[in-house]
């Protein structure tokens, strides 16, 4: 494969700046005008807050509609579903298929992530698919933050934030439906796959949790 650059820099900042390899690429301090350092502020922010709040929100209405799980929203639900567009920098080979250079290319990752081929029952919510992997990418199909070099580089954040952000609430409160009908689970297009309507919740906090909670 030949070597690839980042779009979405670009298109935040304006600036023309590529990535974090930009660095490394341009020592030079005066390379860093106000706008350019506005720019990754800013890309630090797009990229981090939204796809982890997201996926939060696939989650718990996941965990509403099964209440005995736990796992497996990043399969079923990509945050970021084509990832981030890919550009080559030279001509080069993906899968078999020839691309000139210059071409941008988009990885369906929510296909991917439900592609029979890989995936047994692949619409199914089964979290024990994982246990053997320890949730690492399992080779190829299993990609919600991409891989490679260009990967995301707040994968082990963004894990981290969901599950501690999910593991409280979880921790100190009883959750359930407001009605009897499922959490509606269809989605929104859109770069950052959201939910169409976002989910209600009743929580109550749990009895051996209330001294806790009363001293926050
Ligand atoms: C659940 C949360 C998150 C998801 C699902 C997610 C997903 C992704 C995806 C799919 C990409 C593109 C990978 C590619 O095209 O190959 C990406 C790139 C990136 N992500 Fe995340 N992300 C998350 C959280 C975060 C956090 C917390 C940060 C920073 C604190 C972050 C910073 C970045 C950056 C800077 C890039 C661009 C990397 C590069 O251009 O080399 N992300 N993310």
């Amino acid at each position: 494969m030949g070597s690839w650059t980042r779009l979405s820099a670009m298109a935040v900042g304006g600036a023309g700046l590529g990535s974090w390899e930009t660095c490394e690429e341009n020592p030079e301090p005066e390379f860093y005008s106000d706008d350019v350092i506005k720019s990754m502020i800013l890309m630090m922010y797009v990229a981090g807050t939204d796809t982890t709040a997201t996926t939060l929100e696939w989650a718990i209405s996941l965990l509403l509609n099964h209440p005995d799980v736990l796992q497996k929203t990043l399969r079923l639900y990509p945050t970021v579903p084509f990832l981030l567009p890919h550009f080559s920098t030279e001509d080069c080979t993906v899968g078999g298929f020839q691309i000139p250079i210059g071409t941008t290319l988009l990885v369906n990752a929510w296909f991917m992530h439900r592609d029979p081929k890989p995936w047994e029952e692949p619409t199914r919510f089964k979290p024990e698919r994982f246990e053997a992997t320890n949730g690492e990418t399992d080779g190829f199909k299993f990609v919600p933050f991409g891989i490679g070099r260009r990967s995301c580089l707040g994968a082990g954040m963004g894990q981290r934030i969901i599950s501690l952000t999910l593991g409280a609430p979880i921790q100190c409160f009883d959750w359930e439906k407001p009605g009897k009908e499922m959490v509606d689970m269809n989605s929104s297009g859109g770069f950052i796959m959201h939910e169409a309507k976002p989910p209600e919740a009743a929580c109550s906090p749990r009895y051996s949790m209330t001294t806790v909670l009363s001293e926050l």
